[in-house]
């Protein structure tokens, strides 16, 4: 599968109403097994409500690539089974994309089959473990070869499967169906065990198709060599994407909203268990059974959830619904805790780490235990959060941005949404959220001296984006303030003086000439009066409100390189790359006197150096934007690099965190 682009700059905004009715799409488990089921059935299956995901269609195509003919018609998909042994040898690897599901349930099937074959999936599969279902499969007679338990996995024709009594040592769906999926290839009973009920839709689907399977509480058990015959699957909405609206309605002040024919299976409805014990006013209609499958319709009311202790039995029903629980619990009041989830570790992200840190990064008071998280709710604060290619988590974020329009929430990593939930933007459009995809800002910030100026300018340069140079910006006010002999005690004239400036910028190769009421004056702001005066106003509340609007217009594609003293801290607090520069005070007088000297400046080092040191006390201590690092900037000592050492790191930097 090609590469997608990992920066994905995305956010949602939402002041209004939350109401009516949402279709969400069809279940992702249901659709894999629809298709694989329906491929090894006699006859034809017609599948409506088919998830159209990247996951289920990487399943798909796989089908489709063994030899199993699979149509559209209209909405359905008419999947002409082939019959247990009807498979062909593949011409080429088979391609699970991001998809866990694809690949284990898969790997039960090739396992057994008499054509040798190899599944590969992307980075993120690439390194999830393999060994769950590689374990029991070798037990049962197949050979699959594979690094470390890790894809790609390729499987040798296999002989003939061996039944296994086989009890796994974790819940999961994924491992009892790879499993019970060789077992219809072997002589005789294939039985699996698990500590917990994991979702239960393949030995639901199985019998569906006619195949001999008994369910005994926690131990299932197949027979082998069933002739299946193909069935008309109607699939639910899936749970897990109708989870994102569950909380958003909960957590929107005024909602009421109904969640069209969700799948509630009982092993699957931990999400709805859970929010109800945080108080969730959540309620299920018309509650009714479709092609095996418990459905309903939900309705979500605004609701002040509290914290709770998650009790663990919940956890394999509730597992994909994490990360958006995650958002609910910094969004209620008092404290979250979850324990006994160390499985969230090992899915599309490590959850529990990209959660907690996006959550930290937003402000939320909140840690990482071993096995789980304690969440205490709270306000939110502006920031750029990764989603690290987890569709769930991306969609998580966003939607904790959209639940907080006051702040600015730019969620990166957004590309693998389409795995799960393709109509995800449309959906939360049609519902009236705002859906834009940010310009990406790099901000520079760091004290003068540093040569802030100079990389800014070349990095705009070399990446072909624009240039916001905010201390232009003061200085200008700083010389009209001179010019036009403002007095710079009085805060309300200034804050009208700033709003009014009729200051712009004209591209000039790698600098910009700099326009005050149509005046260039880029030397004048050089000056140290216009310096000093600039120090003196920048402080000023009023003027910086006034300013900020006009910094923020500056955005603008392709790209922004913001260089200044606030740019990552109060501008663009959600930029996707924040860099601050320092250098010892010792060597910034160097340079500034060197410069002085260029122009014939005759001063003292060690006078610079005493005003250096003042002006950055008065800078990190000032009330209003301090000059200190954002808590995401990469900060970087310039005072033994050359210029373009400095570039090439940030240059680095932004090769790994903006275009990548
Ligand atoms: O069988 C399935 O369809 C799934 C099982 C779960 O994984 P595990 O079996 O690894 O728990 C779940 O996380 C995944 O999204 C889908
Ligand atoms: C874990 C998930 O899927 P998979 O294991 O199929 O990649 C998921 O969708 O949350």
């Amino acid at each position: 599968m090609a590469e997608k682009h990992p920066l994905d700059l995305h956010s949602l905004t939402f002041t209004g109403q939350l109401s009516g009715r949402c279709k969400i799409p069809g279940d992702k488990s249901i659709s894999h097994r629809s298709v694989i089921l329906g491929s090894l059935a006699e006859g034809e299956t017609r599948i409506s409500g088919f998830l159209r995901s990247e996951d289920c269609l990487a399943t798909l195509n796989i089908m489709r690539q063994l030899g199993v003919n699979i149509v559209e018609d209209g909405d359905d998909l008419v999947v002409t089974g082939v019959g247990l042994h009807g498979l062909q040898p593949p011409a080429g690897h088979l391609d699970c994309g991001n998809a866990g599901t694809a690949m284990r349930l898969l790997s039960g099937l090739l396992a057994a089959q008499r054509f040798s074959s190899t599944l590969v999936g992307d980075e993120s599969l690439s390194g999830r473990p393999m060994g769950r279902v590689i374990t029991p499969l070798t037990q049962m007679g197949a050979q699959i070869k594979s690094d470390e338990h890790t894809a790609p996995l390729e499987f040798s024709p296999s002989i003939q499967m061996k039944a296994i009594d086989y009890h796994s040592p974790i819940a999961s769906a994924q491992v009892k169906s790879a499993v019970l999926l060789a077992g219809l290839y072997a002589d005789g009973v294939t039985t699996v065990t698990e500590p917990n009920k994991s979702r239960d839709h393949t030995e639901t689907m199985l019998k569906g198709f006619g195949c001999n399977l008994q369910v005994d509480g926690l131990k299932v058990s197949v027979h082998g060599q069933p002739h299946l015959r193909g069935q008309a699957i109607k699939v639910p909405a899936d749970v897990s994407s109708a989870a994102f609206f569950m909380v958003l309605g909960l957590c929107h002040p005024d909602a009421d909203l109904l969640l069209e024919n969700v799948n509630i299976n009982p092993t699957r409805d931990g999400v709805i268990k859970i929010l109800q014990a945080m108080g969730g006013r959540l309620s299920l209609e018309n509650p009714r059974t479709e092609a095996g499958e418990a459905v309903a319709d939900v309705r979500i009311q605004s609701s002040q959830l509290r914290g709770i202790d998650i009790p663990e039995a919940l956890i394999p029903s509730a597992i994909d619904e994490f990360p958006v629980l995650f958002i609910a619990a910094a969004l209620a009041n008092g404290t979250t805790r979850l324990t006994g989830a160390e499985e969230l570790r090992h899915k599309e992200s490590d959850r529990i780490t990209v959660m907690i840190k996006g959550l930290q990064l937003l402000g939320v008071d909140c840690k990482e235990l071993p096995d789980g998280a304690e969440i205490t709710g709270g306000p939110l604060h502006s920031g750029m959060v990764d989603g690290h290619g987890d569709h769930r988590c991306a969609m998580s974020f966003l939607l904790a941005g959209a639940l907080r329009p006051e702040v600015d929430t730019v969620v990166r990593g957004c590309h693998n949404i389409d795995t799960s939930f393709p109509e995800f933007f449309t959906l939360v459009e049609q519902l009236g959220m705002r859906h834009q995809q940010p310009v990406p800002v790099v901000t520079i910030d760091g004290p003068s001296g540093v040569g802030k100026g100079t990389t800014s300018a070349l990095l705009a340069a070399r990446l072909g984006w624009h240039l916001l140079d905010s201390g232009a910006i003061y200085r200008s006010l700083a010389l009209k303030v001179m010019n036009d002999d403002l007095d710079p005690a009085n805060e309300a004239q200034l804050a009208e003086a700033a709003k009014a400036l009729r200051l712009s910028f004209q591209a000039d190769g790698q600098h910009a000439r700099i326009l005050l009421d149509g005046q260039q004056v880029n030397d004048q702001l050089r000056s140290e009066a216009c310096g000093d005066m600039a120090s003196q106003v920048a402080p000023i509340a009023a003027v910086r409100q006034a300013l900020l609007q006009r910094q923020k217009a500056f955005q603008q594609p392709p790209g922004l390189v913001a260089d200044g003293r606030d740019m990552g801290t109060v501008v663009f607090k959600s930029a996707p790359l924040k860099v601050f520069l320092t250098a010892n005070a010792e060597e910034r007088a160097k340079r500034r006197h060197k410069q002085l000297k260029e122009k014939g400046v005759d001063v003292k080092i060690r006078d610079l150096l005493r005003d250096i040191e003042a002006r950055d006390h008065r800078d990190s201590t000032r009330k209003v934007a301090p000059l200190v690092p954002a808590m995401d900037a990469h900060v970087i000592d310039t005072s033994d690099l050359s210029i373009e050492e400095v570039l090439a790191q940030i240059m680095n930097l932004v090769g790994q965190h903006v275009k990548v």
